[in-house]
């Protein structure tokens, strides 16, 4: 599938596809449409931006990190099943950890702060570009307003984020003085929770959505995921590489 490509559809064909031809259908989907081929990730891993620019993307996406714990604590709310709720409390412990420091959003802010940020400016949030934070927001919503088919199909755009961390991980440290193992320590325990939790997530979508519009449903769910995160890098691009129109109130990089 490439990017210009209609969603498969299959309300629109009238015919269910099998479960596995769901998870090859949204596997193609986040292929094409991953935010890992967005430019602003191109010159962020190839070493192309200032110290600056780095910062931004680091106080923005910090945005997602603290929205994430909320959408998943808006899915358990939803669920019925005690299995299902078992397995999604494990992310938000992932995220919120046992005590302060300990979760993948104080990990972000470490990553944030050891650039070089001020960790109450970042948690604060009010620097993020108003695209961030209103991509942000639409994600919680829509997973606590939609299907838990659609709700749970979000979610699997982390199939694809072990690539794109390796790929950054690599090329960071590779390209940049201010960045070391310490700064990225965040994305080591990503490498093995992302692909537990969506393989999980893949195999429930593909086993509760047989019908063509619950299918339907669950692609176009995974493709609004996909474009929440590239609204965030073209606000950030936007923003702070071309044309370079900073919104009022938002974080202006010294280097800038
Ligand atoms: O580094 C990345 O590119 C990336 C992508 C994604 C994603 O694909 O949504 C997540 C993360 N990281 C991540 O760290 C994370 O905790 C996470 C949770 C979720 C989710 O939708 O529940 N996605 C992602």
């Amino acid at each position: 599938m490439i990017r210009g490509e209609p969603l498969p559809d299959p309300a629109a064909e009238g015919t269910a596809l099998t479960p596995d031809g769901l998870a090859a259908a949204l596997r193609a989907v986040g292929e094409a449409r991953y935010h890992s081929h967005h430019p602003f990730h191109h010159l962020l891993h190839g070493g192309e931006l200032t110290k600056g620019q780095v910062q931004a993307w680091a106080l923005n996406r910090y945005c997602y990190q603290a929205a994430i714990p909320r959408k998943d604590a808006a899915l358990i709310a939803r669920c019925d099943d005690p299995a299902l709720r078992r397995e999604w409390r494990r992310r938000l412990a992932d995220h919120d950890g046992d005590g302060p420091g300990e979760g993948g959003v104080d990990r972000w802010l470490a990553l944030a702060t050891d650039l070089g940020l001020d960790a109450a400016t970042v948690r604060g949030q009010q620097q993020a570009l108003p695209a961030t934070r209103f991509a942000c927001e639409a994600y919680v919503r829509f997973v606590a307003e939609r299907s838990l088919v659609e709700a749970i199909a979000s979610s699997l755009t982390e199939l694809f984020a072990p690539q794109i961390i390796s790929q950054r991980v690599h090329g960071m440290l590779a390209n940049y003085s201010f960045v070391s193992e310490a700064t990225l320590a965040y994305f080591t325990p990503r490498l093995t929770q992302a692909p537990r939790d969506a393989e999980h997530a893949l195999d429930w979508v593909c086993e509760h959505a047989r019908t063509p519009e619950q299918q339907s449903a669950a692609i176009a769910a995974l493709a609004f995921k996909c474009d929440v995160l590239w609204a965030m890098l073209d606000a950030l691009h936007h923003a702070y590489v071309a044309p370079g129109h900073v919104p009022p109130g938002a974080f202006v990089p010294e280097d800038a």
